[in-house]
């Protein structure tokens, strides 16, 4: 098998009074896109954190390129932050350039540019620009070294759709010229259109992992059923299938059996108004695993 880009074996972190993760093994193949999933508090900041080498671990292994991370890792591995603040009174251009002179290996300069598409916001101050365009120097800052692994860490987190959109295109790209990706998000679409493989964290432990094709259809063939929120939760004592009521009010039933579950709330003497039936996606997984509704 191909050496992993990354392997983590059997990771644990403690803080003072928080057993965080633990003791979670993944690796990553070179040139896929990796995705942390997990609701609030599930440990996936952590991990990302310690493989990054800004925390350090309890205990644990992390091999980059099969051996454990040293100069090579620093020098290749790429990592934007969460709500990182950037320097004020400097510009989008002064400000990569200042990144990119802290490295002996750089991207190209007008391929990060463009690559990120900062163009049209070079000579503006850092402080006149918008959410999506400060993601997208956070990422052009993360790439000034022309890494082989990019780590992500809810880089879409209060985007616009059309930003978030953009911001995948990129990541597509990246993967296109064989770089390693690790995402953190809180996004089910955005791990579905760009995770090869996925791990869902909670309770700081993977509870699911593989292939995000082969997790959908092992565990998504069945239909997700919503009804309106007016519905009473009482009404719903004796289902067979497992439901949830999600963060907009609505209630959302998981099924493999469309049919018998609507024929289970007729019976049950629910009013089907405003119903809607859909094909389960990442989403359904994730409340059926962890039984959490995701932060929007
Ligand atoms: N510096 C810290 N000191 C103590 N506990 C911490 C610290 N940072 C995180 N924790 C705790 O560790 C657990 C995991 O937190 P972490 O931030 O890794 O989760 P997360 O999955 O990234 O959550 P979110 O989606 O909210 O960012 C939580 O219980 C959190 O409160």
């Amino acid at each position: 098998m191909e050496t992993p880009t990354l392997e983590v074996r059997n990771l644990v972190k403690h803080y003072a009074d928080v057993e965080a993760v633990k003791g979670i093994s993944f690796a990553i193949r070179p040139g896929t896109c990796f995705g942390l999933l997990g609701p609030n508090g599930a440990g996936k900041t952590t991990t990302i954190e310690v493989v990054e080498g800004i925390l350090p671990e309890t205990s644990g292994e992390i091999l980059y390129k099969g051996t454990p991370r040293g100069e090579s890792f620093t020098r290749e591995a790429g990592i934007q932050l969460q709500n990182t603040e950037l320097p004020m009174y400097l510009t989008v251009e002064e400000t990569l350039d200042t990144f990119r002179n802290l490295y002996t290996r750089r991207a190209g300069r007008e391929a990060l540019i463009a690559a990120c598409r900062l163009e049209e916001i070079l000579k503006r101050d850092n402080r006149k620009i918008s959410g999506g365009q400060k993601q997208r120097l956070l990422l052009a800052m993360a790439l000034a070294n022309d890494p082989d692994l990019i780590f992500l860490d809810e880089p879409t987190t209060g985007l616009d759709p059309q930003a978030r959109r953009h911001l995948w295109e990129i990541v597509d790209t990246l993967k296109k010229e064989g770089k390693t990706v690790v995402l953190t998000t809180h996004y089910m679409d955005e791990a579905q259109t760009l995770c090869d493989e996925i791990a869902i964290m909670d309770h700081g432990r993977i509870i699911a992992m593989g292939e995000t094709d082969a997790l959908l259809a092992a565990h998504c063939k069945g239909s997700s059923i919503l009804l309106p929120g007016t519905t009473r939760e009482e009404s719903f004592a004796a289902l067979s299938t497992p439901w949830f009521r999600l963060p907009d009010g609505r209630i959302s039933i998981q099924t493999e059996d469309t049919n018998r579950s609507l024929n289970e709330l007729v019976a049950m003497g629910i009013d089907l108004s405003g119903i809607v039936v859909m094909p389960q996606t990442l989403e359904d997984l994730f409340l059926k695993l962890t039984g959490n509704a995701l932060r929007t």
